[in-house]
């Protein structure tokens, strides 16, 4: 579920193109193979509408966006932010900005390999944003599937830890009526109970405010009654799963505050990476419909 001024420019949209919206330099694609948006701001992934859909709605994107963003440099809520090279408040110093500073910064496209059946985009951020981390990203879309990579070279001399997510707004019927397979019996922080840890009965069925860390490397399968997504992932050991509830962000307007959920690919408190100079470390989620 994206904006309608997005719709728009998608619709006019044949080929790939750069446009403005909300004050943001975004990378538009209307191809054979479906619809892709990008913000240059966060790298982020904004829409993604397979051309394998079979959805009767003509907004049927697997992604979620606010209609009212922040203004510039604040991040937009929805679709995939790159978190990074923290998750959450889990700077070093506790002192850093929320889900780090990659999503606030300015990326650049570095290169677009198209064929005839899909896309792969590289993009850097435009600045340094680490001491000794570099992060790039990978896209990937085609008629079938969505996969995001996130890497980070150490290039420093000392070893360093780091946490991340990409932090997927997925487009759902209702967040309340959501289930989300996969995750029986892991282990789970429980962020609304200060971090109480806890074990999940059964699947996870949604039915209003949530905000967990589940310790699971395993895929999930995100069903919203009438779409089944199914989400996998590499590089990770923790799963957030997310929903604010009725209590929503001040970007977030009431009519659309249910129509995402948070399924987050993540690296967290549970699992921080140590990265050791010369080392890389890749995060990864890969999405697809079990429907198409
Ligand atoms: O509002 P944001 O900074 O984008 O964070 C949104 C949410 O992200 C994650 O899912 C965290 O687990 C939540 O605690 C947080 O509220």
């Amino acid at each position: 579920m994206i904006p309608e001024s997005l719709r728009a420019l998608l619709d006019e949209t044949q080929g790939q193109r750069r446009v403005e919206w909300a004050g943001r330099e975004l990378w538009l694609a209307n191809e054979s193979w479906g619809e892709l948006a990008i913000s240059l701001q966060g790298a982020q992934v904004l829409h993604f509408l397979p051309a394998s859909a079979t959805s009767p709605s003509a907004d049927a994107g697997w992604l979620w966006v606010t209609p009212t963003p922040q203004d510039v440099p604040g991040a937009i809520r929805g679709g995939i932010p790159l978190c990074w090279p923290w998750f959450a408040d889990e700077s070093p110093d506790g002192q850093g900005p929320m889900h780090g500073p990659a999503r606030k910064a300015d990326w650049r496209l570095d290169a677009a390999d198209e064929h005839e059946e899909g896309i792969e985009l590289h993009f850097s951020p435009a600045g340094r944003l680490h001491e000794q981390l570099v992060p790039r990203t990978v896209i990937q879309a085609n008629a079938k599937r969505l996969h995001v990579e996130l890497i980070t070279e150490h290039r420093g001399e000392t070893p360093v830890k780091m946490s991340g997510a990409l932090h997927s707004y997925f487009a759902v019927a209702d967040a309340h009526r959501c289930r989300v397979e996969g995750l029986a019996g892991a282990r789970y922080l429980d962020k609304r109970q200060g971090f109480a840890e806890c074990v999940q009965q059964g699947e996870l069925g949604i039915r209003g405010a949530l905000d967990r860390i589940y310790e699971s490397n395993r895929e999930v399968v995100l069903d919203d009654g009438s779409r089944r997504l199914r989400i996998a992932k590499q590089g990770s050991d923790s799963t957030v799963v997310w929903h604010p509830g009725d209590d929503l962000p001040n970007d977030t307007p009431v009519e659309v505050g249910r129509r995402f959920l948070c399924v987050e690919a993540a690296t967290t408190r549970l699992d921080p990476v140590w990265l050791v100079p010369g080392a890389q470390h890749l995060l990864a989620t890969t999405i697809t419909c079990e429907d198409v």
